[in-house]
Order: C-alpha cells, then sequence, then structure tokens
C-alpha cells in the first residue's frame, strides 16, 4: 500500500518572502505524518514537497520554467540550491518527530527528451519504502533535452512515481481546502476537466509551474483517485478518508 504525498510549496513557505519557511505549517504537517505511520494507517510513504518561494523566486529571477530552459550554471545552482535547503528544513522537520525520512534530490535521478517527456529513476525510490524509509523528494531543475534545463514540478514527481510505484492513494496538500468552483465552494468530485475548466486558475503567488490547472490535469492523467486538499485535512488523507477534491 503506497501513499504519495505533496506537500505544497505554497504551504511550507511564505510564497511571497523569498526563502522564507513556514515553520508552524510544516511542524504540524510532520506531526500529522509521524502519527499516521505510528498508528499503521500508512505503511509505506513517499512525499514530494514543492518549490514555495525557495525554488519559484530563483526560477522566475533567471527566466526558467518547465518548457523555457537556462544553461547558465548561476542560475541552475540558484534553483536547485534553494531547493535543497528547503529539502533540509523539510527532512529536519521530519527527523525531529521520528519519522525516518531521507533524500532524493531529482536533479541527479532525471531527464526530459525534447518533447519534454520526463524520465525518472525510480529504482532507488522503491528500495528505499521497501528498507522501511520515507523518500523526500522536491520540485526542482531537470536536465532536458534540447533546452539545458528547465523546472521539473513537484505535480509531475508525484504522477510519475504514483505510476512508477503503482501507488494506492495520491494527495496534493495545499494552502486552498480543495478545488474551488466559482462561488470558492470545494468541488468534491473533478472527473472530467472541461467541466471545471473556467474555476480553474494560476497561483496566486509567484510559480512557474501553473497553479491548480495543471494540478487537476496532471492528476486526472493518473487512473486511479488522487486527492487536493488543505492543511488540515492531512490526516484524514492519510488515514484513508475523503479529503478535499477526489480528483479521478
Ligand atoms: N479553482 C481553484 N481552486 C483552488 N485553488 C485555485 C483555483 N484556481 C487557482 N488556484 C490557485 O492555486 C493555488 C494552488 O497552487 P500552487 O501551485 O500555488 O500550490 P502548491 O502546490 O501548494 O505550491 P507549489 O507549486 O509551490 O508546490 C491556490 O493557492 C490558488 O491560488
Ligand atoms: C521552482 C521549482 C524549482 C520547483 C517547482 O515545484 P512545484 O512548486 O511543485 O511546482
Amino acid at each position: 500500500m503506497v501513499t504519495v504525498l505533496k506537500l505544497g510549496g505554497s504551504v511550507i513557505t511564505e510564497k511571497d518572502r523569498p526563502e522564507t519557511l513556514d515553520g508552524e505549517a510544516l511542524a504540524a504537517l510532520a506531526e500529522a505524518i509521524a502519527a499516521a505511520l505510528d498508528d499503521g494507517a500508512v505503511e509505506d510513504l513517499v512525499i514530494v514537497h514543492g518549490g514555495g518561494s525557495f525554488g519559484h523566486h530563483h526560477a522566475a529571477e533567471h527566466g526558467v520554467s518547465a518548457s523555457e530552459g537556462i544553461r547558465d550554471v548561476g542560475g541552475i545552482m540558484a534553483v536547485h540550491g534553494a531547493m535543497k535547503t528547503l529539502n533540509q528544513f523539510v527532512l529536519s522537520r521530519l527527523h525531529a518527530v521520528d519519522v525516518p525520512a531521507v533524500p532524493v534530490h531529482p536533479f541527479s535521478a532525471a531527464a526530459r527528451d525534447a518533447d519534454g517527456d520526463l524520465t525518472l529513476m525510480t529504482e532507488q525510490v522503491a528500495t528505499m519504502v521497501d528498507e522501511g524509509f520515507v523518500p523526500v523528494l522536491h520540485g526542482d531543475g531537470v536536465v532536458h533535452a534540447g533546452e539545458a534545463v528547465t523546472v521539473l514540478s513537484g505535480d509531475e514527481l508525484v504522477t510519475e512515481l504514483a505510476g512508477a510505484l503503482e501507488a494506492d492513494r495520491v494527495g496534493l496538500c495545499s494552502t486552498v481546502p480543495g478545488v474551488l468552483d466559482g462561488d470558492d465552494e470545494v468541488i468534491p468530485h473533478i472527473d472530467d476537466f472541461d467541466e471545471v475548466a473556467d474555476a480553474l486558475g494560476a497561483s496566486d503567488s509567484t510559480d512557474v509551474t501553473g497553479g491548480m490547472a495543471a494540478k487537476v490535469r496532471e492528476l486526472l492523467a493518473l487512473g486511479s483517485p488522487a486527492y487536493v486538499f488543505g492543511p488540515d485535512a492531512v490526516g484524514t488523507f492519510l488515514a484513508g478518508g475523503d479529503a478535499g477534491t477526489r480528483i479521478g
């Protein structure tokens, strides 16, 4: 029973203040994750986190997105370095509550071809899980044929991992309580992109990878149900309950 959980960058950081952690939000999520592992609600867990004010500010500053690449090593290292810093914060908070979290830096484990299609090494993630660890991956830069380096979003990693590890449950924890309709009410279930396309916008803050519309598209392509929910519902999701919006 593999669960893939993404901690949104907009949840664990102050998204509009460069390189600022939301330590309280991260600690609360770490507690909920530790509790779910302790009481056996979740057996095998893979965590992915987004960029928030660590990755996205540098990516915007250096003009790199998921499709527009950069070759400048200084810019590449600014994005990758900031994401490694954020990853270290996430690991530390998980270690503080005895979650056996270990890092995977996607820059060194992935590539895109000229069409933008991603290949991600997942054998090491599977072995980490088999050995009782909780791998923690993150949005990152990725080498991209013909573009040098582009941005690899945490959402894309979630999709890849869910397929490769045959995940039973997939969850994206964001700042919103779910995908919202035109009246800001949570849409309980989405199984068709066009039905909700009008309500889906970009992110409110600096985000080079696309906000809610891109998430819904990625999750609908999964083939297994996925959930988008707010930080308060992470325990419900990990316990196997219906949290926020079910997609697919
Ligand atoms: N219909 C919608 N329902 C909910 N959120 C929406 C909608 N349309 C746009 N959004 C925006 O999408 C944001 C969530 O996407 P965003 O990419 O910012 O989140 P994240 O995954 O938590 O962050 P990161 O990409 O840094 O990991 C919300 O905060 C909101 O601003
Ligand atoms: C901007 C970078 C490097 C990470 C993007 O990951 P996301 O926040 O999941 O979209």
